[in-house]
């Protein structure tokens, strides 16, 4: 057998990885990781080097499941000033080590997994905490993970009506053209009413208010990945019911939860295990910073998957 790592490029990950697969995955995954030692997942909160010269940031983000034999870390830079000049505003790459030997098995891309795995962990949040007949979608945000929320959460839901708002316009408009939904030309027009939230910004200060959102809504926050950063405020984080991915993540890095001084109420993998409550009848929040054992398990079937046709 080779001993050369085996490179998978993005288009490969894009061929194999499907979204109906990859839910239950995430899914099982933020469970193992919210069971402690009983989940046999170890998992450092991750380590950030601040490029504060360009306006960026570096992370290395690692994680091993015991249950699924799998070791991996994700390196990854995320430039938001990279935003309009054709440079992607997110990179990354995932390297896959044998956790019997040690070995490097693979150097794979990390774009399409982190687009993917972030938009599987909100559509699991969205299943135990949307209301059951929600109908309509409102996503903040045109980029890569509002394109792919608006795929993982059809997964979930049943919409009938799908709206977008983006700071610039045309983004909005370019966003409409390709998925079917609404442009709005206000935040406050595009949440009333609307029973499934994405916040999928590069917000840093907070752009949706509590008396916007209906009763028993439910937001995915997924920006604002700092501990000075909100997309929320401070009054709907307090108001809501709040859950994140990681407690320990979230208490260190969110500003969302950090400024507004808001409760956590539990974890995602804390529902899927049944150890506590998914209060769907309340306004309900899923704080996403995101974790690597998504990573990890989304590269492990990757490349069992590549493998399988290699
Ligand atoms: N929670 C998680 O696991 C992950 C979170 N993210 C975060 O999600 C957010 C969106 O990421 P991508 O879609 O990949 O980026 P992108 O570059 O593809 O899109 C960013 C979006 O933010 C909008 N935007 C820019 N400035 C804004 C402002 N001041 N206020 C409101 N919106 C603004 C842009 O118009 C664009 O629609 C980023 O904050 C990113 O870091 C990304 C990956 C994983
Ligand atoms: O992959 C992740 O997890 C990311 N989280 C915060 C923003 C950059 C990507």
């Amino acid at each position: 057998m080779s001993r050369l790592p085996k490179y998978i490029e993005a288009d490969d990950v894009k061929r194999v990885l499907k979204m109906t697969e990859l839910i239950p995955i995430i899914e099982k995954a933020m469970g193992d990781f919210s069971k402690g030692d009983d989940g046999g997942v170890v998992q450092p909160v991750r380590s950030f080097i601040p490029i504060e010269k360009h306006g960026g940031f570096f992370a290395a983000m690692s994680a091993y499941s015991e249950k699924d034999e799998t070791l991996a870390t994700k390196l990854l830079t995320r430039y938001q000033e990279n935003a309009g000049t054709g440079i992607p505003t997110h990179t990354s790459a995932i390297i896959l080590f044998e956790p019997s030997t040690g070995e490097l098995k693979s150097i794979m891309d990390g774009d399409v997994i982190t687009s993917m795995r972030t938009a599987a962990a909100s559509a699991v949040a969205t299943k135990y905490l949307a209301s059951e007949n929600s109908k309509i979608l409102c996503i903040l945000g045109s980029g890569d993970q509002a394109r792919s929320h608006y795929k993982s959460l059809h997964h979930i839901c049943n919409f009938e009506e799908v709206r977008v708002w983006s700071p610039t316009f045309k983004n909005a408009q370019y966003f409409s053209s390709q998925l079917r939904s609404k442009v709005c030309a206000t935040v406050e027009e595009a949440i009333r009413g609307a029973d499934v939230i994405v916040t999928a910004t590069f917000a840093k200060q907070p752009i949706v208010e509590w008396e916007w959102v209906k009763p028993g809504a439910h937001i995915n926050a997924i920006g604002a990945v700092n501990k000075k950063w909100q997309e929320l405020s401070s009054e709907l984080m307090q108001k809501s019911v709040v859950y994140v991915d990681s407690r320990e993540a979230a208490m260190k890095g969110s500003g969302d939860v950090i400024i507004s001084k808001a409760d956590i109420f539990a974890e995602i993998g804390d529902l899927v295990n049944g150890t506590k409550e998914a209060q769907r009848e309340k306004t309900t929040v899923f704080k996403s910073l995101g974790i690597a054992i998504e990573d990890v398990v989304s590269a492990k079937l990757v490349y069992d998957k590549h493998m399988e046709n290699h």
